[in-house]
């Protein structure tokens, strides 16, 4: 069994972060921990309170796992305020923490601020040089590049100059285009581009926590970069395409479909 770490934001109501990526850990036949950065209160319509940890609970959580258990892989969502974000950066340099998946979140799909933001530059100075992944999104690429990003071209423009920043691969996630799905994945040398259909739903709430979490398992399990890329929109994609519509915002995704139907639970 493989263990993986996210180090992450509470999503009450299940659809994203810290629940969505022990769901995906779990699915992915991977062990999930985690360290929890802020608890939110939150529903399928919106956030409506954050309370950030403070930074001595974020440490203990982080340090404590890692004195004690084999950590695979670690992704990282949402973090909050600079301070967090120095700490996390700080004991995973002293751990070696490898295999880390960074996705920068900040707003949410409900427009909420995530991530102060003051605390960008600490992100991009702290954390994009630790990562072997950063994945955002198209609304949080502008942010890093301050540019604006409307086509696939425009996408891989946004890889290089994130890859500049210092992670060792870039995704920009094309979830907030027309059209297909198509995601970017540049290691500095070779773009490669990942199709999926877009799914008429709105229930897609937390699909980059589940997207960034699966890359970390699947990483975490042994694949190369790409070929974990390449699982994790299979798995995404699935999840998307049986969401789950519930509350009477944007519903989450469904993290065990395909074992529930291997299971014979869910009768269509
Ligand atoms: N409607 C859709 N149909 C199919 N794939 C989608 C759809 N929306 C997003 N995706 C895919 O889901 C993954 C996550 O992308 P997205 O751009 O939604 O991330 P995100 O905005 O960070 O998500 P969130 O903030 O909700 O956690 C990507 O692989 C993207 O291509
Ligand atoms: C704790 C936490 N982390 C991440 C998200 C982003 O997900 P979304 O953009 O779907 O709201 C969220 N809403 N809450």
């Amino acid at each position: 069994m493989k263990n993986v770490l996210t180090i992450a934001g509470s999503d009450s109501c299940g659809g994203a972060g810290i629940q969505a990526d022990l769901k995906t850990f779990s699915a992915l036949g991977t062990y999930g921990m985690s360290a929890i950065t802020a608890v939110t209160a939150q529903n399928t319509t919106g956030v409506f309170m954050v309370k950030e940890l403070d930074v001595e609970t974020v440490a203990a959580q982080i340090n404590c796992i890692y004195d004690d258990i084999e950590v695979h892989a670690v992704k990282i969502g949402m973090v909050s305020s600079s301070e967090i974000i120095e700490t996390i950066g700080r004991c995973l340099m002293e751990k070696g923490a490898r295999n880390i998946v960074v996705d920068p979140v900040m707003v949410s799909k409900s427009k909420y601020k995530l991530l102060r933001p003051e605390a960008c530059a600490a992100l991009v100075k702290v954390l994009l040089p630790l990562a072997d992944v950063v994945t955002p999104n198209i609304p949080e690429a502008e942010e890093l590049i301050k540019g604006s990003i409307g086509t696939v071209e425009d996408m891989k423009q946004a890889a290089r100059e994130i890859y500049d920043m210092g992670p060792k691969n870039v995704i920009i996630k094309g979830g907030h285009l027309a059209g297909d799905a198509v995601d970017v994945l540049y290691d500095g040398r070779r773009m490669v581009l990942f199709e999926g259909p877009r799914i008429a739903t709105r229930n897609t709430h937390g699909t980059g926590c589940t997207f960034s979490s699966a890359i970390a398992a699947y990483l975490a399990r042994g694949y190369a970069m790409k070929e974990a890329v390449g699982a994790a929109k299979e798995y995404i994609t699935t999840a998307i395409a049986h969401s789950l519509a519930l509350g009477r915002g944007a519903g989450p995704t469904h993290h065990f479909y395909s074992l529930y139907k291997k299971a014979g639970l869910i009768h269509e």
